[in-house]
């Protein structure tokens, strides 16, 4: 049976229970708990802090875990990445005090940055040439220059709003992470059997995010009209109707379009259009 290492608390928890969930799988989230079987897919459910993710996935403690790429570059294990999970996304950036005239990534040169990845960023320095002294704290990092423990700071950025409340300015973004699905590339054929099923479940979920599934009433003579507005998964689903100068259309859409769609297929007459929830997409 596979073992899956998640984190217990935090960020990434709730998302990736509810991926689970999304998934016909269903761990427990409590956060007591620290080992359990899931139901509904042969699975034994590790609960660790993000930061223990992937050595423990490396030593075959679990075989996959589900955790930010951010921690996965900055831990250096020996694991591979399977996936990306479209959840958890965020930046790691140099950021320094609002009002430094900043002239490129040299001006990091002698400069003390407190961070808590303090291995992507001596890779980064490396790697541009900078002899910087990297300073590293375990969290609030936002706050070391106003209180003089370093000149910039190197932290993972989201939203930005943390770097404006701490009067910093994002200058350089390094990586930009989500959470992955990660794996130890040493396992036999049968749980990557098992691990082959659960990608493609996952993969059914996240191609079916912000998938909208829509109907509508076409006089038949605009069919031709409407299948060129709407590119579908294949082409759009035509029924017919008991009225035989009108049919029925079925199409799949992105939500970040359904509403521009929706105009279009009105001005050449669709009527009585349903906009439904797509739960799951499986090819
Ligand atoms: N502001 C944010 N926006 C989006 N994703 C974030 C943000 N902050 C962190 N993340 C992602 O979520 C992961 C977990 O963040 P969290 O703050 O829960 O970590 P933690 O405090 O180290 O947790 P743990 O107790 O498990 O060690 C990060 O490694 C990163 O991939
Ligand atoms: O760009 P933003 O949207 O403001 O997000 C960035 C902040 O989020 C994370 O901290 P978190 O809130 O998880 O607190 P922590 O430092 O205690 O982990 C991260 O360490 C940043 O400080
Ligand atoms: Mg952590």
């Amino acid at each position: 049976m596979l073992t899956i290492a998640i984190q217990n608390k935090g960020r990434l928890n709730e998302d990736t229970v509810s991926l689970m969930a999304d998934a016909g799988i269903s761990a427990s989230a409590s956060h007591r708990k620290l080992i359990s079987d899931a139901k509904g897919f042969p699975l034994h459910v590790l609960y660790l802090r993000d930061d223990d993710i992937p050595q423990a996935v490396a030593m075959g403690v679990a075989d996959i875990g589900i955790v930010g790429l951010n921690e996965v570059l900055e831990k250096e294990q020996d694991v591979d990445v399977r996936m990306k999970l479209g959840f958890g996304a965020c930046r790691l950036s140099l950021a320094v005090p609002k009002g430094v005239d900043y002239p490129g990534v040299k001006w990091f040169e002698g400069k003390r940055v407190a961070t808590s990845y303090p291995v992507i960023l001596r890779n980064y320095f490396n790697e541009n040439n900078i002899h910087a002294f990297v300073h590293e704290i375990a969290g609030s990092v936002e706050v070391a220059p106003a209180v003089g423990m370093a000149d910039a700071i190197f932290d993972i950025v989201s939203s930005g709003g943390t770097l404006i409340q701490n009067g910093l300015c994002e200058e350089e973004t390094v990586i930009n992470s989500e959470a992955v699905l990660i794996a130890n590339p040493h396992l036999d054929e049968e749980k990557e059997r098992e691990i082959g099923k659960l990608m493609f479940r996952f993969k059914s979920i996240l191609e079916s995010r912000g998938m909208k599934y829509l109907l509508m009433n076409l006089p038949k003579e605009k069919v031709e009209e409407a299948v060129r507005l709407l590119p579908g998964m294949k082409s759009p689903t035509v029924l017919p109707l008991a009225d035989e100068d009108w049919v029925s259309l079925h199409v799949v859409v992105h939500e970040d379009v359904l509403w521009e769609k929706i105009e279009k297929l009105k001005e050449i007459g669709a009527a009585d259009i349903l906009v439904l929830a797509l739960e799951n997409i499986i090819r």
